[in-house]
């Protein structure tokens, strides 16, 4: 082994050695001497950044010295990095996108181009498809990150438990004429009969009453039940529509929803296993559908944590009345929320969504969570090549909130036409992004203060002041070094108008923040002598051309060194690249 620096090279026999994590390779020339290169990963090859022969197990502090500016070990993606030389610090995007991955984007040569088009996280939707068609995409976009330097995150989103229709294959849709009589029952039987429902759950009717009404997908078709025969329900056809596969159903009486879902477990036995799938793929996050409460949150939290050897982060999706009751237990025992729209639409009456979400998106900033905005964002982009007007004032609004992500789900799952879908939102959410920063900002900033109780006061303190100190001072960027990403999500969570960089050494720090408003994760080494890491961090960026002299940017650290000789290091500094 040989050690330069914080880099170590493996010497194996002749054949070459590489390690692409530190984006190093070399070739030994003879048993104790290297010939070696080091440089960033691009479209697959080394980008060529030091070359020297050196002894096998010597330090060689010229070759140090070279190292110190070495390139490589700058962990910011490829797509970042255009982003910045393109358009400068204020060029980046803020708003964070989800793509969900279907059939239709599922290829090596699809996910790399939604990658380039800007999707930080990749959703997988395990409603759908075999647990062998994730586990290919999961692989796709992991070697995608590794080979070509992007940075895209992982997202499993389970099943939950829910009253429906059976899929039951064949035909994908029915349509339920107005006054038409249908059974809806439990009774297992294969392919289609006239006029029958097949529900998934045997005891969807218990407590329903005649009179009562059936919602299908939340206002797609209505019937009124009119005879309880068992378990089965007899109804009209009041307002007509169509029956998809997976219809949901809810029940309502005197206007108000009859909650069904009490019974039904948060995590079902399938979700379980999937939960085991993600521990074993490394995923970066789970979404928990249909979450009720807090103690579900938790108590996957818990499991995660003794059963997973990375950090995966749990999101909980509101999607339910009963989860609306209990937003802020929620929203506190998460790692980060989903507005789960679709499903939330058939619980609530439509009008009520948009203030349910604005609602929702500020409980998340008080409690210094990121939330996801999440369907039919840009719905008609399923079929057509361009949004509806009224769409684009959808994301803008979501963008205009200041949330921190919003998701396609069917527009790139299943459309067509989703990378053109990714770059709408990627184009509205730039431009709203412009628009609340130079014209609309006191309008939507609200006071900064914290919910929750953040175990370390100072640390709060510290980011609001950073976060004011480079709005007020026009500084270029605010660069944070972080282990767990606490300082970066709380200085993003005062959404500051310059980027903030946030410089970690944990890669799921890096992967979880992907998530989070206006931060730009970075992967490097982090030392105990802070200055030493910021020096070496502002040289790197540098000798990228990312940064120029004259260029200003504040820095916070608050970094707990892992040996106890030195003290915490906690500072705000700004400084002025020479
Ligand atoms: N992994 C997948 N395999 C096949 N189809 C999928 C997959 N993920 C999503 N889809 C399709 O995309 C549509 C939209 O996705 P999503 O909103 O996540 O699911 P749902 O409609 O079940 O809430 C789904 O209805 C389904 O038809
Ligand atoms: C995102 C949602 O969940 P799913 O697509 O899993 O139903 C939703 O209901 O809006
Ligand atoms: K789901
Ligand atoms: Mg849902």
């Amino acid at each position: 082994m040989a050690v330069v620096g914080d880099l170590s090279l493996k010497f194996i026999g002749k054949e070459p050695i590489c390690d692409f994590k530190k984006g190093v390779f070399g070739f030994p020339i003879s048993s104790h001497r290297v010939s070696f290169s080091a440089g960033k990963l691009k479209n697959g090859r080394v980008r060529t950044g030091v070359c020297a022969v050196m002894k096998v197990g010597v330090e060689n502090t010229e070759i140090s010295r070279d190292l110190e500016k070495f390139e490589g070990v700058l962990g910011l993606d490829v797509v970042s990095e255009e982003e910045l030389k393109e358009k400068g610090f204020m060029g980046l995007r803020k708003t964070k996108l989800v793509c969900t991955i279907g059939p239709a984007c599922c290829s090596l040569d699809d996910l790399e181009k939604l990658a380039l088009e800007g999707m930080n996280v990749a959703r997988l939707n395990m409603c759908h498809n075999t647990r062998e068609w994730h586990q290919n995409v999961i692989r796709k976009i992991k070697n995608l990150n590794e080979e070509k330097g992007f940075s895209v995150s992982l997202m499993i989103d389970t099943e939950g438990s829910q009253i429906q229709v059976v899929d039951h294959g064949a035909p994908s849709s029915v349509k339920a004429e107005d006054g038409s009589i249908w059974d809806f029952t439990t009774e297992k039987f294969e392919g289609s009969r006239p006029f029958t429902v097949q529900a998934n759950y045997e005891g969807f009717s218990e407590g329903i009453n005649v009179g009562d009404e059936l919602v299908i997908d939340g206002g797609m078709a209505t019937f009124e039940v009119v005879e309880k025969i068992g378990n089965d329900l007899r109804c009209k056809c009041t307002d007509p529509g169509l029956l998809l596969p997976r219809a949901k159903l809810s029940f309502w009486r005197d206007g108000r929803l009859v909650g069904r879902s009490d019974e039904l477990p948060t995590l079902s036995t399938k979700d379980w296993s999937d939960i085991e799938f993600a521990i074993s793929e490394g995923v970066d996050f789970i979404a928990m559908s249909f979450v009720k409460d807090a103690d579900a949150v938790t108590h996957l939290k818990n499991y995660l944590s003794t059963k997973s050897s990375k950090s995966i982060k749990v999101l909980a999706k509101i999607e339910s009345l009963e989860a609306l009751h209990k937003l802020d237990e929620i929203v506190e025992a998460s790692d980060g929320i989903m507005i789960a729209r679709g499903d939330l639409g058939v619980e609530i009456p439509l009008e009520q969504i948009p203030t349910v979400q604005e609602e929702i998106t500020h409980r998340c900033r008080k409690f210094n969570k990121p939330v996801i905005i999440a369907s039919q964002l840009l719905e008609s982009m399923v079929e057509y090549p361009t949004p509806t007007r009224a769409e684009v004032a959808d994301v803008s609004e979501a963008v205009r909130q200041y949330a921190d992500a919003l998701m396609l789900s069917g527009e790139s799952a299943i459309g067509p036409y989703g990378q053109k879908a990714l770059s709408v939102l990627r184009m509205t959410s730039g431009r709203m992004e412009l628009w609340s920063r130079e014209e609309n900002r006191e309008s939507v900033l609200f006071e900064n203060k914290l919910e929750a109780s953040v175990p370390d006061k100072i640390a709060e303190q510290i980011c609001n002041c950073a976060a004011g100190m480079a709005n007020n001072l026009g500084l270029d960027a605010i660069f944070v070094y972080t282990r767990h990403g606490q300082m970066a999500s709380l200085i993003s969570r005062n959404r500051p108008n310059p980027p903030i960089f946030a410089f970690t050494n944990d890669s799921s720090t890096r992967m979880a923040l992907n998530l989070q408003w206006g931060v730009t994760p970075i992967l490097i080494d982090l030392s105990d002598d802070m200055e030493a890491n910021i020096n070496r961090s502002i040289n790197l960026i540098k000798t990228r051309g990312l940064i120029k002299d004259g260029d200003a940017v504040l820095v916070v650290s608050d970094i707990i060194p892992t040996s106890t000789a030195q003290t915490v290091f906690q500072s705000i500094q700004v400084k002025t690249v020479v």
